[in-house]
Parts: C-alpha cells; sequence; structure tokens
C-alpha cells in the first residue's frame, strides 16, 4: 500500500495484535490506520473498544505466583522484562506475589486468596509451580463441595478459574506438551486472548489416604530415582536432570510389584495412534491392529479381566502414567506422543527389565521419530485407574524416614542383603514432585471440562495465517505530527 503522508492523513491509532511466527511461537505486532478526520479516528477507536470488551473469554484482572527460584531463576526478570508489558498493553490488571517459600503458592490459593474478583490465576515457574497451583485451587474447590478429597472413588468438582502458564522452569513439560513451545511471550499472549484447553486431573492415594494430584508424569523407577538424585543437586540448575539421567541410567535398578489397571475401553483411539493432541480433541485414526496384538502378547496377564480389572506383575525398570504427552524440549513429541490433554484416561507405560543397552535404545527413540513402544519389553496401555503394589511391603519406620528424605539399608535387595543388585522401592515422581510411598492407587482420571484450564488452544488449520484476528489492544486516536514513533505500517479505514 503507498504511503500515506502524515499532512494528508493527520490522525492516526495504532492496533496490536498476534502474528505467528513460525512453530507454535506467537509475537506481539501492530498496525497503524491514518485517518483524515479526527472524528472518524475516535469513532473507528470506539467501535473497536466495544468489540474488544464484548469477548468475554478475555482476562481483565489476574492474580500472578512468581517462583523467583525455578528454572535459571530468571522467573521475576521474565515476568517483568516480557509478561507485564503485554498485560498492561492489553488492559489486564495484576497483582503479583513472588513467593517466597515452596508451597507458599499452594497454600495461598488453597486459604487466603480472594478468588471471586479474578478472571485466572497465573504461574511463572516450571511444573513444580504449576502443580503447587493445581493443588491449591483443585483442594479449595473439593473442600467447598464436601467431596472426600481421601476417597478413590470419588470424582472431581471442576474448578472454576483458570490457570496460566508463563515458563521459567527446567523441564516446563506442562506448558511445552500443551502449547508447543515453553515460550514466555507466546504463553502470554495465550492468557490475553483468552484461550482455554482443559486439563485430565489424576488423584493418587495411599491407604486411602490422598497423596497428590498429577496432571503430566506419574513415574516410577526411572523417572522416580532421576527426580530423587535430581533434587539433591538443585544447584546445578536444569543440567541436575541430565546429571542424573546419567547416572540412574547407569545403575540400571529394576522394581519387582504389580500393576492392576481398568483399561479405558469405551474410547476412540490408542497410545500407538499418529496423532497428536494440543487442544484436547481425540481424532478417529485407524488403529493398528498388528501392534496391538504384539502388545498383549507382551504382557504376562496373571488374573485376566477381573471386574474389568487387569494385573500384571514383573521386574520393571519404569512404570510410568502419562496423562498428557509429556512433550518437553528434552523429547518434542514425549513419553506418550498420542495421550490426550482432556479424554478422562493416562497412558500406562511398563518398562520390564531388559538390558541397559535395550534400554538406551527405548530412551533415544523419545528423541526420534521412532516408536519407543514397539519393543518387546514395553507395553503401554490406555487406562481410567490403576494400582501399584512393590512386592516388598514397605513399613511406616521405612516411609516416615523417605518422607524426611533419608535413603535407607533396608531399601537394598531383601533376598541378598549383601549384594549391591536393586533396592526394593523407588519412589514415584509426580509431575516432578517426590512421593515416598511406593504403593499407590490412583483415583478415576477425571477432566474438569473447560473449567480446569491453561490459557491456550491449537489448531493447526489456522496456523498460515499470519494476522491472527485477535486484536489485543489499542493505542487510540492520536495526531501525527505529535507521535512520531508509531511508523510500523500505514493504512487508512476507509
Ligand atoms: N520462593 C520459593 N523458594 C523455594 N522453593 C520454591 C519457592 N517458590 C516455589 N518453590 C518450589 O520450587 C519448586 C520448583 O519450582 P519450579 O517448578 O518453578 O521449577 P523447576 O523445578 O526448576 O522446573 P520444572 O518443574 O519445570 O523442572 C517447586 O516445587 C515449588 O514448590
Ligand atoms: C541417555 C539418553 C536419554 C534421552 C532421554 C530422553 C527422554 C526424555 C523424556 C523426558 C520426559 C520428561 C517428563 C516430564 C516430567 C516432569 O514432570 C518433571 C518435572 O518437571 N521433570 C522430570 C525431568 O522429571
Ligand atoms: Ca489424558
Amino acid at each position: 500500500m503507498p504511503q500515506k503522508s502524515t499532512e494528508a492523513y493527520p490522525y492516526a491509532f495504532t492496533v496490536s495484535y498476534v502474528e505467528r511466527v513460525w512453530q507454535h511461537r506467537w509475537r506481539c505486532s501492530d498496525v497503524t490506520f491514518h485517518c483524515l478526520e479526527g472524528a472518524l479516528c475516535q469513532q473507528w477507536v470506539q467501535t473497536i473498544r466495544e468489540q474488544l470488551t464484548a469477548l468475554t473469554s478475555r482476562p481483565k484482572h489476574l492474580l500472578v505466583y512468581i517462583n523467583p527460584y525455578g528454572g535459571k531463576q530468571q522467573g521475576e526478570r521474565i515476568y517483568e522484562q516480557k509478561v507485564a508489558p503485554l498485560f498492561t498493553l492489553a488492559s489486564i490488571s495484576t497483582d503479583v506475589i513472588v513467593t517466597e517459600h515452596a508451597n507458599h503458592a499452594r497454600d495461598h490459593l488453597r486459604t487466603e486468596a480472594e478468588l471471586k474478583q479474578y478472571d485466572g490465576v497465573v504461574c511463572v515457574g516450571g511444573d513444580g509451580m504449576f502443580s503447587e497451583m493445581v493443588h491449591g485451587l483443585v483442594s479449595r474447590t473439593q473442600r467447598d463441595n464436601g467431596v472426600d478429597q481421601n476417597s478413590p472413588e470419588e470424582k472431581l468438582v471442576p474448578c472454576t478459574l483458570r490457570i496460566g502458564i508463563i515458563p521459567a522452569g527446567s523441564t516446563d513439560c506442562i506448558c511445552y506438551a500443551t502449547v508447543g513451545i515453553n515460550d514466555p511471550v507466546t504463553s502470554a499472549l495465550h492468557i490475553i486472548v483468552g484461550d482455554a484447553q482443559p486439563m485430565d486431573v489424576c488423584s493418587v492415594h495411599h491407604n486411602n489416604t490422598f497423596l497428590r494430584y498429577s496432571v503430566s508424569l506419574l513415574g516410577y523407577g526411572f523417572y522416580g530415582d532421576v527426580l530423587a538424585d535430581s533434587e539433591r543437586k538443585r544447584w546445578m540448575g536444569p543440567a541436575r536432570y541430565d546429571f542424573s539421567g546419567f547416572k540412574t541410567f547407569l545403575t540400571h535398578h529394576y522394581y519387582e510389584g504389580t500393576v492392576s489397571f481398568l483399561p479405558a475401553t469405551d474410547i476412540l483411539g490408542t497410545p500407538r495412534d499418529k496423532t497428536r493432541c494440543r487442544a484436547g480433541y481425540v481424532l478417529l485414526y485407524k488403529c493398528n491392529l498388528s501392534n496391538n496384538i504384539h502388545n498383549q502378547l507382551c504382557s504376562l496377564v496373571l488374573y485376566p479381566h477381573v471386574w474389568g480389572w487387569r494385573v500384571i506383575r514383573g521386574k520393571f525398570l519404569a512404570i510410568n502414567a502419562a496423562s498428557m504427552s509429556c512433550a518437553c524440549p528434552r523429547s518434542p513429541k514425549g513419553l506418550s506422543p498420542a495421550a490426550h490433554l482432556a479424554d478422562g484416561t493416562t497412558d500406562l507405560i511398563l518398562v520390564r527389565q531388559c538390558s541397559r543397552f535395550n534400554f538406551l535404545r527405548h530412551l533415544l527413540r523419545h528423541t526420534s521419530k521412532y516408536d519407543q513402544f514397539d519393543m518387546t519389553f514395553v507395553e503401554v496401555h490406555r487406562v481410567r485407574r490403576f494400582r501399584f503394589t512393590p512386592r516388598y511391603c514397605q513399613s511406616d519406620s521405612e516411609l516416615d524416614l523417605r518422607e524426611n528424605g533419608k535413603r535407607l539399608f533396608s531399601q537394598i535387595c531383601r533376598d541378598h542383603p549383601a549384594c549391591s543388585c536393586s533396592p526394593a522401592y523407588s519412589s514415584w515422581n509426580c509431575d516432578g514432585e517426590i512421593l515416598p510411598h511406593a504403593a499407590i492407587e490412583v483415583g478415576y482420571v477425571t477432566t474438569p471440562y473447560n473449567l480446569l484450564c491453561k490459557y491456550t488452544v491449537h489448531s493447526e488449520s489456522i496456523q498460515t495465517h499470519s494476522l491472527f484476528p485477535h486484536f489485543v489492544t489499542l493505542q487510540p486516536c492520536y495526531k501525527m505530527d505529535k507521535i512520531k514513533t508509531h511508523q510500523s505500517t500505514h493504512n487508512t479505514p476507509s
């Protein structure tokens, strides 16, 4: 479009909008419109403002929690430099709390925060911070609705507030698996335009006592051991996972126990599908029958189909339950690439004892196009509930000591106390938090539809549009000879 001179079109206003750049990254751009008359300019500004106000899905007032110690300890800087200016531009007001200790955000949300005044809560941090928000909000909602959290049979009552994530952690798996990228600006823009995505929540119990909620990974064995070791190396920052991952790989411990699960039979799709979910939709694809048969043959089914439950006993290097893909920068396709965000199921992945070489092949397949489930010692089931019981009972005193972070001699193999073979127990990695209880029961995976949400949505079909039709904000009508900095594009409202 030809340039308009500021003398001929002296009035102008600027519209900021979301632009899709590459991959899943979003950026804020702006376009300046020039007008002949001030009144016309005002009319345009007024009309666009009215349209923006009518968008009720957009938040106007947010409660923000920043973890200053997550990831590379950049949470405050990321928020101040990259996110706060965008919220201001979008006329979103905020109350900001920089956390002072672990569980500060969880406890504040659960008991003190006056939630009615907010349109959403935002965490600046990693998966641990997101988990704190989930615990604060979900626990409060269950308490307010008289739900017994200790009962694995109870279904959760949905929360009415959405949770936004600004990634500033080490793995940022929940952000990556839902948005497709861990980029603070992209996440801030999703929040501003009011995107929402329902998410599955699992409740984890031990002896009919509630332990924790999980939204991404519940991992016993390999991922439990990596986390337990890495927590002692927090000073290393995100590199602690590589160090502990390598060390845990070399130790090659397996754990004996029994896994029982309730398969999800009434669903479309399997964990072996080629579909990828970032929007909660379940797409119907032809299922791969030969792979399914292969899976069945690999399972040692001891008590087939009693009341719909299946029971598998064995020695496992890893037991992982992925309620979403668990994609992250280390593994862009994730632990269970076809897992769905909001289908009320979790993908239970059992990795049996195998050689170091084979386990390495399995791990490396998470980073390539090859199927990590297509190995004789790996099986995957889409389930609604599951239980794990270690072969040896954990005594209360052992649990007490483990809860206090102590490593025990009694963990060493019971059959051959003098040898250095596998310990009797691992711990569970529950969204990046350690659960010292080996025996757990996971209640129904619940999808609090449209309610427990993060602010994002994905649709490959609109990926190609460069001008995404979401106006973020307006710089109101101004006269060009006074403000000369708004130069980006020259358009004329007609
Ligand atoms: N002010 C604080 N001081 C110490 N710990 C905190 C504070 N605020 C939050 N935490 C705790 O820090 C832990 C880690 O935080 P976070 O998840 O943000 O980062 P991360 O562990 O580096 O990232 P990721 O979970 O993505 O690997 C969480 O378990 C959280 O409870
Ligand atoms: C020797 C080669 C190893 C390659 C291994 C690649 C496999 C990576 C799979 C990563 C899955 C991470 C799942 C996310 C878990 C989070 O909940 C948790 C907390 O942030 N992070 C970790 C690392 O436990
Ligand atoms: Ca799921």
